[in-house]
C-alpha cells in the first residue's frame, strides 16, 4: 500500500469535517476521492499532503509515518482547481522550478522539461506564458510542474473543476492515458461521479466526513453498499421496496410473474437515445429506461397496462430503499 491513512479525524471548532477516517491507497494507481460537496474530500487530500493537519490519527506514505512531515518532506506533486502558475515565466521555466530550486544540472533539467513538456503534449507552447494558453493547456502545464521532481504521490483536488464540460472530458481521457505511462500513485478530488467511474481504478466515496464505500468502479456501480453510494453514482427509482436503476427494469404486456408490479404507462419521454417510461402502479411511479429499438418493439402508448420487474442479473445492484 502506498498511502495508509488510519482513524483520521478532523475537526473545524465544533464542525467535524472527517469522523475516524481509515482508508488504503494501493501503489501506481489512480484512486478518486468522491464525494458530494462539503463532505471531506478536500481536507483529506490536504491531510496527506501535509496542507492541513489531522487532529487524530496517522498517514503513512510508502511505509514512513508522514503525519507530522511538512509538505516539502513528504515528496508529493499537487494540482489545484485553479492552478497558481508564475505569470512572468515562461511555461518551460514554470515546468522547470521544482528542480531549479534543487540545483540539479542544467542540462538535466532542459532534458527531464523537454520529456515532461512532450508527455502533456505542450512541446510547441514551451515559450509561451501561462497567460497565452487555454485553461485546459494551464491544468496540463500544472500536471508537468508537479510530476517534474518525480513525487512518490500525485495529489489532484478537482483539477478539471474549472472547465468547460467538453475539455473536461478530454483532459480526463488524457489523464488516464498520462497515467498508464506513468503510474505514479495519484489521489483525485471530485464531485463528479460520471469522471471518477471512468477515470478511476478505485473510488473512495465520502460523505459528512465517513467513507460509504471502498471498491473499483464497477464494484460500487454493481454492488452499492448503500443507498447513498447508489443515488450518488446514477440515476434510481423505487420498485416495491427496493431502490433499482431504472435501465435494469424490464418492461412487458405479459402475464405478471413473481416479483413484477402492474401499472399504467402515464408518461413517455425520449432523452437522447433512450426512451423514459414513467409506469404508476397503485402506490408507486417506477421509472423505466429502456432503448429506442426495444421500446418501438414493444409497441406502447401512454395509457397501455404493463408489468415492471427487474432484470434478474441485477439483484446486487439494488439496496433496501
Ligand atoms: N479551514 C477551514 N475552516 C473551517 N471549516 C473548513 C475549513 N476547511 C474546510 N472546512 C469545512 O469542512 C467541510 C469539508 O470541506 P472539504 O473542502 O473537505 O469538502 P469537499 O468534500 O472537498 O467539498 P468541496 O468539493 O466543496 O471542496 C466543509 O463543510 C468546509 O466548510
Amino acid at each position: 500500500m502506498s498511502i495508509e491513512i488510519t482513524n483520521v479525524g478532523k475537526r473545524f471548532g465544533s464542525f467535524v469535517a472527517l469522523d475516524d477516517v481509515s482508508v488504503s491507497i494501493p501503489s501506481g494507481q489512480l484512486t478518486a476521492l468522491l464525494g458530494p460537496s462539503g463532505g471531506g474530500k478536500s481536507t483529506l487530500l490536504r491531510i496527506i499532503a501535509g496542507l492541513e493537519q489531522a487532529d487524530t490519527g496517522r498517514v503513512e506514505i510508502e511505509g514512513v509515518d508522514a503525519t507530522n512531515l511538512p509538505p516539502q518532506k513528504r515528496n508529493v506533486g499537487f494540482v489545484f482547481q485553479h492552478y497558481a502558475a508564475f505569470k512572468h515565466l515562461s511555461v518551460r521555466r514554470n515546468v522547470a522550478f521544482g528542480l531549479e530550486i534543487r540545483r540539479r544540472p542544467k542540462a538535466e533539467i532542459r532534458e527531464r522539461v523537454d520529456e515532461l513538456l512532450a508527455l502533456v503534449h505542450l512541446e510547441q507552447f514551451a515559450d509561451r506564458l501561462p497567460a497565452q494558453l487555454s485553461g485546459g493547456q494551464r491544468q496540463r502545464m500544472a500536471l508537468a510542474r508537479a510530476l517534474a521532481v518525480e513525487p512518490t504521490v500525485l495529489l489532484l483536488d478537482e483539477p478539471f473543476g474549472a472547465l468547460d464540460a467538453k475539455v473536461r472530458k478530454e483532459l480526463r481521457d488524457w489523464l488516464r492515458r498520462l497515467h498508464d505511462e506513468v503510474h505514479v500513485t495519484t489521489v483525485f478530488v471530485t464531485h463528479d461521479q460520471e469522471e471518477a467511474l471512468e477515470v478511476a481504478d478505485e473510488i473512495v466515496v465520502i460523505n459528512e466526513g465517513r467513507i460509504e464505500q471502498i471498491g473499483s468502479p464497477d464494484e460500487l456501480y454493481d454492488a452499492p453498499a448503500n443507498d447513498f453510494v447508489m443515488r450518488f453514482l446514477g440515476p434510481v427509482t423505487q420498485l416495491g421496496e427496493r431502490l433499482v436503476r431504472p435501465h435494469d427494469l424490464v418492461l412487458h404486456t405479459g402475464d405478471a410473474e413473481p416479483g413484477a408490479v402492474t401499472g399504467r404507462i402515464t408518461r413517455i419521454t425520449r432523452i437522447g437515445f433512450e426512451i423514459r417510461v414513467e409506469v404508476t402502479t397503485d402506490d408507486q411511479v417506477v421509472v423505466v429506461t429502456l432503448t429506442r429499438t426495444r421500446f418501438r418493439s414493444l409497441d406502447l402508448d401512454e395509457g397501455a397496462t404493463v408489468r415492471v420487474a427487474l432484470a434478474p442479473e441485477a439483484l446486487a445492484a439494488t439496496v433496501e430503499a
